[in-house]
């Protein structure tokens, strides 16, 4: 579920108070101890409190995601690609309360504060992943979106149920097309 419609007013307080720099820090934490629930229940019951911090309780109650930056001046910009995927590659391991939208097969996310994948981001991604030869991967992305396609009948902005509402540019078609040029789909 969306952390909005699992934290209310807490969601609320948090994002309105710019907790964090980044209004996307608290939308991707997940519950450390609690379920949503009695975190919500908590928090009515310490909020009137005068000695209340919020941000100390956001930071006893949840975890919050990991965001690396990698720079390596030494690499040309095959070799960075080449490099990158390992660590841009990521699975949905079930994770209750998470904003995750899970997907059966690996996938490459932008990297950064982009911890999930995004729709017509991955077209672009592919088209490298293709030159890399990565044509497994390619074709586990492509199974990915038929599977979002056939669960939620459509592909969502990226897979967190935050861009449930929405989606992009459509290029699944034209991911089906390239796919044509991976060994798996070749005539
Ligand atoms: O926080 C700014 C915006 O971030 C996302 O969109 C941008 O990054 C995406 C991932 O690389 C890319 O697909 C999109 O074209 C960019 O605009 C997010 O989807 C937006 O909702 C958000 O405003």
């Amino acid at each position: 579920q969306s952390p909005d419609k699992l934290y209310g007013e807490l969601f609320q307080a948090v994002q309105l108070n710019r907790i964090f720099p980044d209004s996307k820090t608290f939308c991707d934490a997940i519950p450390r101890d609690l379920t949503p629930n009695a975190i919500r229940d908590l928090y009515r019951e310490e909020n009137p409190q005068p000695t209340f911090n919020l941000t100390s309780f956001v930071l006893n109650h949840f975890i919050l995601p990991n965001t690396t930056t990698i720079v390596h001046d030494k690499w040309t910009i095959e070799q960075h690609c080449h490099n990158l995927w390992p660590l841009l590659t990521r699975t949905t391991k079930h994770v209750t309360f998470s904003s995750f939208i899970d997907v059966p097969h690996p996938f490459v996310v932008p990297g950064g504060r982009f911890g999930e994948f995004y729709y017509w981001d991955t077209y672009f991604t592919m088209l490298g992943l293709l030159r890399s030869n990565q044509n497994d991967l390619i074709n586990n992305m492509l199974e990915n979106f038929a599977f979002l396609i056939r669960n939620m009948t459509f592909i969502p902005n990226g897979n967190r149920y935050y861009y449930e509402g929405r989606s992009q540019p459509p290029y699944f078609s034209l991911m089906t097309e390239l796919t044509k040029q991976t060994d798996k789909y070749k005539d």
